[in-house]
């Protein structure tokens, strides 16, 4: 059976846990074949918080040091919302220490993503902007859901803000340049067909054979020899990679500059009041 393959890791915010005694990703070592998932399960929308992007970092960090793990298929536990992207409140009227260490967590994840050994299988069980959409570009493969509103792209302009370099980069190195300037210019969210269309997602499929798929391909994967399939990413992402290790202070202070400015804090209350308002 297909599920066999699978272990569970879950990421959960701490708001939403629990007893405190239970760690905050839990990582079972059942499994023998070596695939995990990671499913992000921060209510209502998974929005990327400081404490999820920590926490998804240390779950990579262990899944990457425990060599009975080759694979990890990242996922969502919210119906319908695979991540709403960067939460918005964390770069909302707070301090320049709390952006820089927003912003580092961002620059970490995507640093550990992009440059994962694993091989990481998007199963894109709902909508996927901005943020959420980067988190499935830096997998190895993109499986999205059939299903009309699960929109996926780099929206940013739509909010008023700029998606960085290194964002763009990954778009570029997924779709190709000319429709990624498009997309990321107009803050385009493509539905399901047009997002295979462009190449921003491997394969759409059925809702109910995201998690099957995502498992057959990861078998396909799984079959190429480890250390050569690893080298072969290194060599095709390092680059891209490099740009920002080169340079993550410098874009650290950029961010700030950027987030701090009276029209960019703006825009974010603005956005985020709408988003509020639409249930009123
Ligand atoms: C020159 C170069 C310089 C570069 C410097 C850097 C510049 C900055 C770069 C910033 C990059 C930003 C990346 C991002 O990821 S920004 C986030 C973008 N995300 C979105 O646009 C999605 C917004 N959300 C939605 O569209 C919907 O919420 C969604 C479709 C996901 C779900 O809809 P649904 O109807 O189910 O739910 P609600 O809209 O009612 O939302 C429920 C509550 O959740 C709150 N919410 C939603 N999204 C976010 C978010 N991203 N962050 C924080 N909070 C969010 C929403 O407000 C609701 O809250 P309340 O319950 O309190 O009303």
């Amino acid at each position: 059976m297909a599920q066999d393959l699978v272990d569970g890791l879950l990421i959960k915010a701490r708001s939403h846990l629990p007893p405190p005694s239970e760690p905050l990703g839990k990582l079972s070592k059942r499994d023998r074949k070596g695939v995990a998932v990671i499913k992000l399960k921060n209510p209502p929308v998974n929005s990327l918080s400081l404490e999820v992007l920590t926490e998804f970092v240390i779950s990579l960090e262990k899944l990457e040091n425990d060599k009975t793990f080759r694979g990890v298929i990242v996922t969502s536990d919210c119906p319908g919302i695979f991540s709403a992207g960067l939460d918005l409140t964390e770069m909302c009227g707070k301090s320049q220490a709390h952006y820089a260490e927003f912003w580092r967590a961002v620059q970490e994840l995507w640093l550990r993503l992009y440059l994962s050994n694993l091989v990481l299988i998007a199963a894109i069980n709902g909508v996927s902007p901005a943020g959420g959409c980067l988190i499935s570009l830096t997998c190895d493969y993109r499986v999205l859901a059939d299903n009309p509103k699960y929109n996926i792209g780099l929206n940013e302009t739509l909010l008023g803000v700029v998606a960085p370099s290194w964002f763009k980069d990954t778009l570029v190195n997924t779709v190709g340049h000319r429709t990624a300037e498009r997309a990321l210019q107009l803050g385009l969210l493509f539905p399901p067909a047009e997002a295979l269309r462009v190449g921003m997602v491997d394969q759409v499929v059925p809702e109910d054979q995201v998690h099957s798929t995502a498992l057959s391909v990861m078998a396909q994967w799984l079959a190429v020899p480890d250390h050569a399939r690893q080298l072969t990413k290194s060599l095709m992402r390092k680059p891209t990679a490099d740009r920002l290790v080169k340079q993550r202070d410098a874009d650290i202070q950029y961010f700030l500059q950027f987030v701090s400015r009276d029209s960019i804090q703006k825009s974010l209350r603005m956005y985020l009041d709408k988003l509020r308002q639409k249930k009123g």
